[in-house]
């Protein structure tokens, strides 16, 4: 049967305004609570499937939003005149699920080779009340998505689809898009479309720079020879970060991956003065300079290229350079992207858009592997046609919490090169390397010419066993030698505490995190954490737990009779020593979680003193903010700690907090413009936030801690998988310890991986 269609536009309303995932669905009815029957019924008759969803529901496995999708989508259909199938609905419902999952669409063959494991249903952490057992046989009210899908073929979801009108192949306005074999939500294919044109297009643009011979490309060639010098190479015969500069300087779009310490903000920084060099040659261009702007996802991100970009700037050998660049031509000003596109109150629509596009010529945004499909969509949105995008980030982190593994999906080949013939011999006419074979491929994708991928670490030694570890994490290398030499603390920046006791009893675990949050346990590193020196020759400062900050807050000598800026001073050591330590763990909840951690941490500091209670405000308290408040200025991210102060320091609106008649607590936060100035806000105007002893290695991206203690449960869950194992530990800049509730746990997390569904990387194919 072929679907007709009344209009060319049958779903006239707004479907992002219906659809909206942000916004709080009503909690769907549940209808009736009768057995639906067995599962070839199930499937056949409508009322039975919704029945189904809304057990689903109230078991806490999918969310009322994708309850209300499905109706939704019934609704609409009954107002075209038709009848969805069940299968339909009970697909729409299962995508909508995966979305809030943070995968962008279904893939119908995936899911019907394994839906229970496609869909982690039964869920980790269930958050309904209802004692729903989960699959069993004979009353299909307890039948969950895999056994109902269990005798469908691709071929009958393909055809109950393609027979429905809420689904097109997107050249209609329909709530459901079908793309092959890939399901998806409307709005979300067209996120994934609208990026893909962005790249494509960019992709296409002809560069001034693509003959070698032309004075732009020469200029480029100098600079590049100016920036790098040879001694870059000592140890490798490819200066990669050389070759990024260039790749990503003849491209309108371009990608820099790299694990942490590459050198992607050092070679961001001699692009960025390359790109000014050709510019001011520029006889087209008459020597004006290129608009540059520098964006990361998150307050925390943000503020750390901040820090670091400005010592890189600082470093360019600009005198030698040609094109007459100047300190004023490299911005060292990062902006959130949220601020960068202008985000309003209530709606996720920016105030830039492609009716107010940007006035960027470059935008460099780092951290990109954090950036969302929805906030990528509206970064292309707001971005003029010609205007240069380079995206760094490590490919193999986290993806972002929202639907979407933009970076990751980029980068899939980045390892491998992928250079076509022509790229190859840019390449060498322009930075006189030699492209190694491995990276050369006559079939290469035009976006595989615009990625780069840094390979060799700057920032830790050959032995670090930070670096040993994450390698061998992300490469799936872990061996029992490595997992030896971390337990017996062999390495001189890693210690696994418990790594010898297989299974640790709860309690002895639980004080031993507690212990080690408080003291930061140097003693268990090897030589007392002593005796180690930082890049410029200087000694490192042993590991420390909490305990550090505190007592920076408790031993000073600021009274009433101090100014703000003293207190500002105060704020800023303790907030810088509080980074110096950061326990962080995967799950939210239970005894392994941030929850049960940050009660347990709270605990142990009370009755070390080092906190007067450990519930509600008090002086010490660290807060972690879990939501963008732009009338406070404060992004989700951002982290302050909780000052008791004397009545009238640090801030011109105190109010008494009843705590003492002499003192009124408020948050210290860094200013979000890199500034270093601290803003004191009043607890009671912080809106979503919770304390942050412990943080969730999702939290944690974009940050980095002096020491950082990664926790890991006693059983393995789907949560757990190498990119999260990998983002904890390379969250430590130079000490590293674990604590495991079971020690295979470790192992058995780096086996399992996040396979995000998602057709952005074969729209680009
Ligand atoms: N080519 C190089 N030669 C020597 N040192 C370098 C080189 N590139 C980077 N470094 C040094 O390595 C350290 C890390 O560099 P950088 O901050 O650029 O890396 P990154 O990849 O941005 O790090 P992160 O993981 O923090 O994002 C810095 O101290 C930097 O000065």
């Amino acid at each position: 049967m072929s679907k007709t269609r009344n209009t060319e536009n049958q779903f006239t309303f707004d479907l992002d305004e219906a659809l909206d995932l942000e916004k709080k669905a009503p909690a769907a009815p549940v209808h009736g609570s009768g057995s639906p029957g067995n599962n070839s019924l199930a499937l056949n008759q409508t009322e039975t499937v919704l029945e189904l969803l809304d057990h689903w529901q109230q078991a806490g496995w999918i969310r009322p939003l994708d309850v209300r999708f499905a109706r939704l989508i019934q609704d609409l259909s009954e107002e075209q005149g038709d009848a969805p199938q069940p299968l339909v609905l009970l697909l729409a419902a299962l995508t909508s699920h995966q979305v809030g999952r943070g995968h962008v669409c279904v893939d119908l063959a995936t899911l019907l080779a394994d839906a229970d494991s496609t869909l982690s249903l039964p869920p980790e952490e269930p958050n309904g009340t209802s004692s729903f057992a989960g699959p069993t046989t004979g009353d299909a009210s307890q039948t969950g998505p895999g056994e109902l899908l269990a005798r469908v073929s691709t071929q009958e979801c393909l055809s109950a689809l393609g027979n429905a009108l809420a689904v097109s192949d997107g050249s209609h306005t329909t709530p459901l898009v079908l793309n092959g074999t890939r399901l998806y939500l409307r709005r979300f294919w067209r996120y994934e479309q609208q990026i893909a044109a962005g790249i494509l297009q960019r992709l296409a643009q002809p560069s001034t720079l693509a003959d070698p011979a032309s004075p732009a490309a020469v200029t480029l060639s100098e600079a590049l020879e100016v920036l790098f010098k040879p001694q870059n190479s000592v140890g490798s015969p490819v200066d990669y970060q050389k070759l990024a500069c260039a790749l990503a300087a003849r491209n309108r779009f371009a990608v820099i991956t790299g694990g942490p310490g590459t050198g992607k903000t050092t070679t961001v920084v001699n692009l960025l003065a390359a790109l000014q060099s050709v510019a001011g040659e520029s006889t087209e261009r008459e020597g004006r300079k290129y608009r540059i702007r520098l964006a990361a996802p998150t307050g925390k991100a943000a503020a750390r290229l901040n820090e670091s970009i400005g010592g890189a700037v600082s470093r360019l050998p600009l005198a030698q350079l040609p094109g007459q660049v100047t300190l004023a031509d490299i911005p060292t000003k990062v902006t959130t992207l949220h601020r960068l596109l202008g985000s309003r109150p209530d709606t996720r629509k920016f105030r830039h858009n492609r009716d107010n596009p940007l006035l960027v010529d470059i935008l460099v945004i780092d951290e990109a592997s954090m950036v969302d499909l929805d906030l990528m969509a509206s970064v292309f949105d707001a971005l003029p046609a010609n205007a240069q995008l380079i995206l760094l980030g490590d490919k193999d982190q986290l993806a972002s919490v929202d639907a979407g593994a933009v970076l990751g999906e980029l980068c899939q080949r980045a390892p491998d090169g992928h250079y076509q013939p022509a790229t190859v011999q840019w390449l060498q006419a322009i930075t006189g390397t030699d492209i190694p074979i491995a990276l050369q491929d006559t079939e290469g994708q035009p976006l595989d010419q615009a990625v780069a991928m840094l390979r060799k670490s700057y920032r830790f030694a050959e032995g670090s066993g930070i670096r040993q570890l994450a390698e061998a994490v992300n490469t799936n290398a872990l061996n029992a030698n490595t997992l030896q030499q971390a337990r017996n603390a062999e390495f001189e920046d890693v210690i696994w505490l418990n790594g010898r006791n297989k299974k640790p009893s709860l309690e002895d675990t639980q004080a031993l995190i507690c212990g080690h949050a408080g003291s930061g346990s140097p003693q268990a590193f090897s030589n007392n954490g002593e005796g180690r020196i930082d890049d410029n020759g200087q000694p490192l400062s042993p590991p420390v737990g909490y305990r550090h900050y505190l007592s920076l807050m408790q031993n000073h000598n600021l009274d009433s009779n101090s100014t703000t800026e003293q207190w500002d001073e105060l704020a800023k050591s303790v907030l810088q020593a509080f980074s110096d330590f950061q326990v962080l763990c995967a799950l939210r909840r239970g005894p392994w979680g941030v929850e049960g951690l940050n009660e347990l941490i709270a605990h142990h500091l009370l009755g070390q003193g080092l906190i007067p209670r450990a519930e509600g405000w008090y002086a010490g308290r660290p807060v972690l903010i879990t939501g963008n408040d732009y009338n406070l200025g404060l992004m989700n991210g951002d982290v302050g700690i909780t000052f008791s102060l004397p009545w009238g320091a640090g801030s011109q609106n105190t109010q008494n907090s009843g705590d003492s008649p002499q003192t009124v607590l408020r948050v210290a936060f860094p200013a979000s413009d890199g500034s270093g100035a601290i803003r004191w806000i009043s607890p009671s105007r912080l809106q979503q936030l919770e304390t942050v002893y412990a943080m969730t290695v999702h939290k944690s991206q974009g940050s980095e801690f002096n020491h950082t203690c990664l926790v890991l449960p006693d059983r393995l869950s789907p949560v757990l998988t190498k990119e999260l194992v990998y983002t904890g530990i390379t969250r430590a800049k130079n000490w590293f310890s674990l604590i495991t509730g079971d020690t295979s746990v470790f192992s058995e997390s780096v086996g399992q991986r996040v396979v995000r569904a998602s057709g952005l990387a074969s729209v680009l194919a």
